[in-house]
């Protein structure tokens, strides 16, 4: 098979698993809780973590510790592919809640389960819309004691280095005076890139980095601890990816 060719095939077999999948977790989601709720991701979790043996992926998990926190807590990572929802519920600690763009909702069964299992949905064309979401998600997740999950780059970015971070996630941290814990995927360039139509079997090293505390911050720390956030992470996701000129995993 030509590599494209391949690639397509795999991608396809990603989409369809994802929509089967959904509709089996939905009604499971629907038999047991009844609805939209947090308890449904343990459901979806579950049958989510089994596509990783499909695809020949193995996940390398480190700090797990680290989620840990007493309450509620914001939780920020790299954001590479649609692959990323594999890594995601490999780690998602209990009673956490995603942040996702509002067209994710009309994917069918996917933006079914995603809807069942509370995914907060954003308006990204309308700045204004997107942070009265944001701040309301601060005084529930406090009130719910859920964690957030916020990919703070907006959008996929599969180059092996990060993009510069959006504000709202630390806003949303600093208004909820809740600790951020970042968490770190291993750059896919070894084994997927959808410019060159490689998609292999790999390796994803992730870490979940400790926690950073936010409490008496105000708006005018949104900046640095966001800065903070991204010189961490980026140098973490360096060492992971045993970037050439980087600092290597002595692991
Ligand atoms: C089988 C299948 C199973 C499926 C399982 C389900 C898994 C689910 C997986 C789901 C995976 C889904 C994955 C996905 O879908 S990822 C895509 C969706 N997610 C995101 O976009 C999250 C990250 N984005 C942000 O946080 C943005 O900042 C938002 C969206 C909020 C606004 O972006 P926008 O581009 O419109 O504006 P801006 O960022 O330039 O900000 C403008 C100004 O406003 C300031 N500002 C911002 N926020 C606040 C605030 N709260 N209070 C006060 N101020 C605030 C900010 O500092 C800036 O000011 P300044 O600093 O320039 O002065
Ligand atoms: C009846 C309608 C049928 C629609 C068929 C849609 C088929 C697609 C099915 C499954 C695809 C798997 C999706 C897994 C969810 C991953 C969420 C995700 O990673 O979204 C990307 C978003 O974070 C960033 O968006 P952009 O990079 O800005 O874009």
């Amino acid at each position: 098979l030509s590599p494209t060719v391949n690639f397509a095939l795999r991608i396809s077999f990603y989409c369809a698993l994802c929509l089967v999948v959904s509709a089996l977790a939905a009604v499971a989601c629907l038999l047991v809780n009844g609805g939209r709720t947090v308890k449904n991701m343990r459901i979806i979790k579950a049958f989510v973590k089994t596509f990783k043996y499909f695809f020949g992926l193995r996940f390398e998990v480190k700090g797990l510790e680290n989620f840990k926190v007493e309450g509620p807590a914001l939780i920020v990572s790299n954001h590479q592919s649609i692959l990323d929802m594999m890594g995601l519920m490999e780690v998602l600690p209990d009673n956490c809640v995603q942040v996702g763009k509002k067209e994710l909702m009309y994917m069918g069964s996917v933006g079914l389960i995603m809807y069942l299992g509370g995914v907060i949905f954003i308006n990204r064309k309308s700045t204004s819309s997107a942070k009265m979401v944001m701040s309301e998600v601060a005084k529930t997740m406090v009130t719910e004691n859920t964690k957030v999950w916020v990919y703070p780059e907006g959008t996929r970015n599969c180059t092996g280095d990060l993009l510069p971070f959006k504000k709202g996630a630390f806003h949303l941290a600093v208004q909820a005076q809740v600790p951020v814990i970042p968490v770190v995927y291993s750059s896919f360039t070894t084994f997927y890139n959808p410019k060159t139509k490689l998609f292999t079997s790999g390796k994803i090293k992730v870490e979940i980095l400790p926690p950073i505390e936010t409490k008496g911050l105000t708006s005018d720390d949104v900046t640095d601890l966001s800065d903070r956030c991204f010189s961490t992470m980026r140098e973490t996701l360096f060492r992971l990816s045993g970037h050439p000129g980087e600092a290597k995993d002595s692991s």
